[in-house]
């Protein structure tokens, strides 16, 4: 893709950070930490800070552990960079369970355009042959239907699809 398009997305960018912590659960079997999703953001850069085991990505169906290594980041597709690339990179689902033994806690820091803008598929990368495969919106009006959904796995960016 043309640097540019990157560049006036994502220049005077928007950064928000999340703590979560996770007491410990009786029954976790019976409970979820934090429930299926993407990130709707650009990009996560996660610390999972006291290396407890919770996080678990989505692949082809199947939940796989994320185990937390020493002093390393996790990070994560969201769901703008599917769209900007339309569909080249794809967002990655995720979710965080809770155990019985000790608390769990991560930071994640989530980078996206300024909210006073627009995005949608980058000029670049749409062609006769690989038309856009998502709508356009204004940012301040895409994260605002984001929060006022519930978390559902890839739900949002597929309400994204034209
Ligand atoms: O606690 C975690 O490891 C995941 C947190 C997460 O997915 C989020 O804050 O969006
Ligand atoms: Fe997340």
């Amino acid at each position: 893709m043309e640097a540019v398009d990157m560049k006036v997305l994502f220049d005077e960018g928007h950064q928000g950070m999340r703590m979560n912590y996770y007491p410990p659960c009786p029954q976790p079997e019976l409970a979820i930490g934090l429930n299926s999703h993407s990130d709707a953001v650009g990009l996560t850069i996660l610390l999972q800070v006291n290396e407890m085991e919770g996080l678990q990505i989505r692949q082809n169906g199947i939940w796989i552990p994320v185990k937390p290594l020493h002093n390393a980041f996790v990070v994560n597709i969201g769901d703008i960079l599917e769209i900007v690339t339309n569909s080249i990179y794809r967002s990655i689902e995720h979710r965080a369970t809770v155990n019985s033994e000790r608390e769990r806690l991560s930071i994640a820091t989530f980078y996206s355009p300024k909210l006073d803008g627009d995005m949608g598929p980058a000029p670049s990368l749409v062609k006769p042959e690989r038309p856009a495969l998502f709508k356009r919106i204004g940012v301040a009006d895409y994260f605002k239907g984001f929060f006022s959904r519930e978390l559902r796995g890839k739900s949002y960016v597929d309400a994204m699809r034209i």
